[in-house]
């Protein structure tokens, strides 16, 4: 399985782990790796020196590339950046915002810049500024997610810029990786896959509601506010749903919001925690180590690909 992604980023498949907010910490990046793909930290609203402390730790953990996303809503955004730079870290990734600003002084350090985009418009204004790859990402994805699923947003993007693309959403196995290529892809990102693997430092309980999820768990709350989240349907959503219903207004959705995340993936808190979790959950049906789960995927790649060219 060669591609474009892989001679970009220096890795043996084009198989990106999301770095998710508070799930995606140095030991599950190293994983990621080290098993052929490529892991990236999430900064989430980590303060520049957590950040540091996980790209240090990500450096004793694997001596293959790894990067870093950087979720453009943080508070600390601008310190993070330059923590990146001073880290010389070799990819980033972007999500939640658009990282034209920051686009130059990355590339400056010869960083692979890849945003995560929900949109057309968005690819074709950063395909303009200088990006090097582009994340398409369906709403199937679990947290903050825009409008178009992946099996429509992919074509389009592809056909809208001529840097590679990476899908993103939805992407559960060997077939949806196959699905990805066909759609014109050049990789894909994974996240509640790797959220449910063992060296995943996220909550047992958080790990365990991914398990038990079906493709029907979750719900999108927060439309209003601006920012859509996916995340399995709990009491937090059903507050969230009926505070949006008696018109609160966005700084009391954000505060209801704010944490929650933390509260879900740290404390296991699933009952009023923010569980953010894609729609393939309903297809995970085990917690497995990263390598077990990277080999499944690639070795079925070309067995899905044999099976459909046999119905032609
Ligand atoms: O159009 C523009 O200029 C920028 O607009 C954008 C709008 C959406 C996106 C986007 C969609 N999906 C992604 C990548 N995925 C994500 O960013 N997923 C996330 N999950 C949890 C997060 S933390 C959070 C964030 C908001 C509210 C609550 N919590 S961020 N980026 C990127 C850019």
């Amino acid at each position: 399985l060669n591609s474009k992604i892989c001679q970009l980023l220096n890795i043996k498949y084009p198989i990106l782990q999301g770095g998710m907010a508070w799930v995606a910490t140095a030991e599950l990046a190293a994983a990621v790796s080290n098993a052929g793909g490529l892991g990236l930290i999430g900064a989430g609203h980590m303060p520049p020196d957590a950040l540091k402390a996980e790209i240090r730790k990500a450096k004793k953990l694997t001596d293959k590339p790894f990067g870093v996303n950087i979720m453009l809503m943080s508070p600390f955004v601008k310190e993070v950046m330059q923590v990146v730079i001073d880290e010389r870290v070799p990819v980033v990734t972007t999500g939640a915002g658009n990282p034209g600003e920051y686009i130059p002084a990355l590339r400056e350090i010869g960083a692979k810049v890849i945003p995560v985009v929900a949109s057309v418009a968005l690819a074709k204004r950063l395909e303009r500024v200088g990006v090097d790859a582009i994340i398409a990402e369906g709403m199937e994805s679990g947290g903050h997610v825009g409008e178009v699923t992946t099996m429509a947003l992919v074509p389009q993007v592809v056909d809208a810029v001529s840097i590679p693309v990476i899908a993103a959403g939805g992407i559960g196995d060997a077939r949806g990786v196959v699905a990805a290529l066909a759609l014109g892809a050049q990789g894909v990102q994974i996240g509640t896959l790797f959220a449910a693997s063992s060296e995943c430092t996220a909550h047992p309980k958080y790990k365990e509601a991914i398990v038990k999820a079906k493709e029907r768990s979750t719900i999108v709350t927060g439309a209003s506010t601006g920012h859509p989240v996916r995340t399995i349907a709990n009491r937090l959503t059903r507050d969230f749903t009926e505070m949006e219903k008696r018109g609160a207004t966005v700084e009391e959705l954000d505060q209801l919001g704010a944490g929650k995340l933390k509260a879900a993936v740290r404390d296991g808190d699933i009952e009023y925690g923010s569980v953010m979790v894609g729609q393939v959950a309903g297809m995970i049906g085990a917690i497995r180590p990263v390598a077990e789960i990277m080999q499944e995927i690639v070795k079925n790649i070309p067995e899905v690909i044999t099976e459909l060219t046999k119905r032609m």
